[in-house]
């Protein structure tokens, strides 16, 4: 079949204005890429036109695809630009041109004046606009947002009608609701996606005591003597835009203009300065070539290489076979990004490394995203070279674990999965689980590593040990302790970051090892007052015939290192995990076990931010090692730049460092916007709930009047289990339905209300953060004895709670408390 090679965003063109358009385009698409030739498509040349590769085709009688035919060696390839009114289209096609961009060989469809102007003269007239084309930008992202808006009423309004009809002609059936994610959440956002403000940006005036949090708006920082001729002859950036950047004053207007960039990757590329990148590292990322490898007058086949370009393939998508063709049309409503990667995340999904590489990048800069890419493309590369793939992708939760098995088997139904350690295919498993298979398979063979380990012989260890063993060891045994070292949290964590992963077992070595990263100094008195509580803490155990998760991990790493020793290979060619910020020692050190070192062996992707469960640990302590191979994602796709500034205002407080043990930054950004976050102070819990039925009760009134009903994409989160359940039995007093979630799956047609921990992962259109008060949150800060350095972590790690909480929503964030605000919001102003 003929290739199609589909932009990212048509969004300007006549499907935007005429909503009963969209449904001509997935036939348009079929007989092009099926019948090109026939003779109702009329795919016709333009006399006159500047560019000879320019074609224009029949869509209906009234409107016509602008498209180049390009000659791909026997069978054209069409590079689709739009669709438009007749002569409107003729009108187009005479001024558009598909060309290689001259600085960096990356093929792009651009005016051809633009193509033309780009000298001395240029670069300053285009001075003197900058300021108009800043306007321009913020004038048109905000047409595009209202665009969206109607085409979102009609598109409702369209169902409503359908629905009608079906329902006076058949017994009623429950309306289907568009999956995105795991919540269910709406369209996803594709690159230069629509950005200005959504209509609803005031307080609900139901809400008389809510108010709205103002985002800032820094100005841009960029790279050191950054010029409009730097980004032109460096980048091929188009002066006009460079112009326009570089004179945005505040980070708004740089979004924009980002978002409206004619050629999409020309507005990345300048997201990606803003952000922390150096013209290396975009050139690098966008796979861009320097001017003197660009042919003067390129060909057919320099055009068709310069459009596989990462830079390019973030602003079209090919499509070359069938089933490419059946997902570019479901593609055109939901589910781009399965196709227009960012060029920054492509780069990561195509990347070998020789070793570990490790990429982190804040909440919704799509980690996960480029996790389920890069395990497909490893599969693909290992069956095209006629191999079995043995992949591993992890996480550190059994729900997340199942979300990356539903993303990968969406993205590619053909993969085989497995379920069995070390058996071909692809296997998509929380850790523990993991290693509880592991030991399975060991068997009764276990014993010698245990002794290894633990100190013991034994093989009775596939039994969970019960929560509470470290207090009631520290009762019998914890007299001699100091006061800041009797806790069970300072004792589990000794034991788990410094005991188990250097596989200690005599007090002689305890006395002996060093102890990175403690925070308490252990002089030899404390130490063996601490060893006379593990010692204890493991014949408990023993005697139980049970052990901690820690220990379950510790044993099967160890059992596979000595399996290695023996000559027996390591299960996994390649092991990939998703939220690696929250794994402990034993975790890390079992991911090294499993996989034979080489190139491609572990992929790593983590937020520090997020970290909400473990402790902070570095990397190469448990011999995983990334220097050079780390890269940091800059670019959100997930919510509203507002959403953002008030999640970095959580963060602003504390200090982060990433799983090398630098400071972590969180520079990135959205360029979508959306209305402002809304903060609820009630007077009491249960005016509290008033409010918090209020608002839902609008949000679920405003869905319905858009069309956008699917209640189970609003969420209301909360600190812990026993306010969720609270939560759901205050709303239903006050008449909203909504569903309590724990361990399931979501759920469809109904708000729901779970734990913030709950909702890691996960993604909401809107979302109510209940009882963010002083008593809720930090909690367990108060509940535990803890050295200093714990207790910090501790509050840290509930800090980074609430910016996973905020970070969930993609449109709308409230918050609300009784009482007194929670500390953790001090940095967001308005909670007094
Ligand atoms: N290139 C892209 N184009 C459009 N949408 C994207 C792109 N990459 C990611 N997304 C969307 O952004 C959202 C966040 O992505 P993802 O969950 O991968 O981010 P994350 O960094 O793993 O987030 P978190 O750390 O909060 O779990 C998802 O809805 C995803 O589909």
């Amino acid at each position: 079949m003929p290739a199609i090679v589909w932009p990212s965003s048509k969004i300007k063109d006549a499907t935007t204005r005429d909503p009963s358009l969209q449904a001509k385009v997935g036939p348009f698409l079929n007989k092009l890429a099926t019948a090109s030739t026939s003779a109702g498509l009329h795919v016709e040349p333009i006399r006159g036109a500047r560019d000879k590769r320019v074609r224009t085709a029949r869509v209906t009688n009234f409107y016509r695809a602008v498209l180049f035919e390009l000659d791909g060696g026997g069978e054209p390839i069409y590079v689709f630009h739009g669709i438009w009114a007749h002569d409107e289209a003729i009108q187009l096609a005479e001024s558009v041109t598909v060309r290689v961009n001259p600085s960096n060989g990356t093929t792009e469809v651009t005016q051809i004046h633009d193509a033309i102007e780009q000298g001395t003269e240029a670069v300053e007239q285009a001075r003197r606009d900058a300021q108009a084309r800043l306007d321009a930008a913020q004038r048109e992202a905000a047409e595009i947002a209202r665009e969206a808006a109607r085409l979102q009423a009609a598109n409702a309004q369209a169902r409503r009608d359908a629905a009608s009809t079906a329902a006076s002609e058949s017994p009623a059936q429950p309306e289907a609701v568009q999956a995105g994610r795991a919540t269910g959440a709406g369209a996803a956002t594709g690159t230069g996606s629509a950005t200005a403000p959504a209509p609803d940006l005031v307080v609900p005036t139901a809400l008389p005591d809510a108010v709205g949090v103002a985002s800032r708006d820094a100005s841009p920082t960029w790279p050191q003597g950054l010029s409009i001729e730097v980004l032109r002859d460096e980048l091929g950036i188009g002066v006009t835009l460079a112009a326009a950047a570089l004179a945005a004053t505040r980070e708004s207007q740089l979004l924009d203009l980002a978002a409206t960039a004619e050629v999409p990757w020309q507005g990345e590329a300048l997201l990606s300065l803003a952000t922390g990148s150096t013209i290396d590292e975009v050139r690098e990322d966008f796979e861009l070539r320097r001017p003197e490898h660009v042919a003067a007058e390129p060909s057919d086949p320099e055009l068709i290489e310069g459009l596989r370009t990462r830079a390019a393939r973030s602003s079209f998508t090919w499509i070359e076979n069938d089933e490419d063709l059946r997902r570019a049309i479901d593609g055109l409503t939901f589910a781009q990004w399965q196709v227009f990667l960012h060029p920054q995340q492509r780069a990561l999904v195509d990347s070998r490394p020789n070793g570990a590489m490790r990429i982190s990048g804040g909440a919704g800069t799509g980690k996960t995203v480029v996790a389920v890419h890069r395990t497909v493309k490893l599969a693909r590369r290992a069956a095209a070279a006629g191999q079995e793939p043995h992949i591993l992708l992890t996480t550190y939760t059994r729900n997340l674990a199942d979300d990356l098995r539903r993303q990968v088997a969406e993205l590619d139904p053909s993969l085989n999965f497995t379920e069995g350690v070390g058996q071909p295919g692809l296997m998509v498993s929380g850790l523990d689980k993991v290693a509880r298979a592991v030991l399975q398979q060991a068997g009764d063979a276990i014993a010698d590593t245990a002794a290894q380990v633990l100190g013991t012989r034994r093989t009775n260890v596939l039994t969970v040990t019960r929560k509470n063993l470290w207090d009631d060891v520290l009762t019998l045994t914890g007299d001699d302790l100091p006061e800041n070292l009797h806790s069970p949290d300072f004792l589990e964590s000794e034991y788990e970051l410094v005991v188990l992963p250097q596989r200690v077992t005599t007090l002689q070595q305890y006395l002996r090892i060093r102890r990175p990263g403690r925070g308490v100094a252990l002089d030899r008195r404390k130490r063996a007052a601490v060893w006379t509580v593990i010692e204890k803490y493991r014949d408990r155990s023993a005697e139980l015939g049970v052990a901690s998760f820690a220990e379950l991990l510790a044993l099967a790493a160890a059992w596979l290192d000595t399996q290695a020793a023996r000559g027996v290979p390591r299960p996994y060619q390649h092991v990939l995990v998703d939220e690696a910020q929250d794994l402990a020692p034993a975790h890390l050190q079992l991911l090294r076990a499993l996989v034979e070192p080489g190139p491609d062996d572990l992929f790593l992707a983590e937020d520090s931010h997020q970290r909400i469960y473990g402790k902070k640990i570095t990397l190469s302590h448990y011999g995983i090692q990334v220097r050079g191979r780390s890269r940091r994602l800059t670019r959100n796709y997930r919510t509203t730049r507002q959403n953002l500034d008030l999640a970095f205002r959580i963060l602003d407080q504390g200090t982060y460092e990433d799983l090398e043990g630098q400071a972590e930054q969180h520079h990135y950004v959205s360029p979508r916007s959306g209305p402002e976050p809304l903060l609820l102070r009630a007077t009491d819990h249960v005016a509290e709930l008033d409010e918090a039925a209020t608002l839902l009760r609008l949000w679920l009134e405003e869905d319905q009047k858009s069309g956008t009903e699917a209640a189970e994409t609003i969420a209301v989160l909360v600190r812990d289990r026993y306010q969720r359940d609270n939560v759901v039995t205050g709303l239903a007093q006050r008449g909203v339905e909504v569903r309590p979630v724990d361990r399931e799956a979501v759920g469809r047609g109904k708000p729901v209300v779970m734990t913030m921990h709950r909702a890691k992962g996960l993604e909401f259109r809107k979302v109510l953060l209940f009882d963010v008060s002083t008593d809720a949150i930090p909690r367990s800060v108060r509940d535990q004895q803890y050295s200093q350095a714990d207790h910090d972590d501790a509050l840290l790690r509930e800090r980074s709670l609430l910016y996973v909480a905020a970070t969930r929503a993609r449109d709308q964030l409230a918050i609300s408390w009784s009482g007194q605000a929670s500390p953790l919001l001090e940095g967001v102003g308005g909670t007094r």
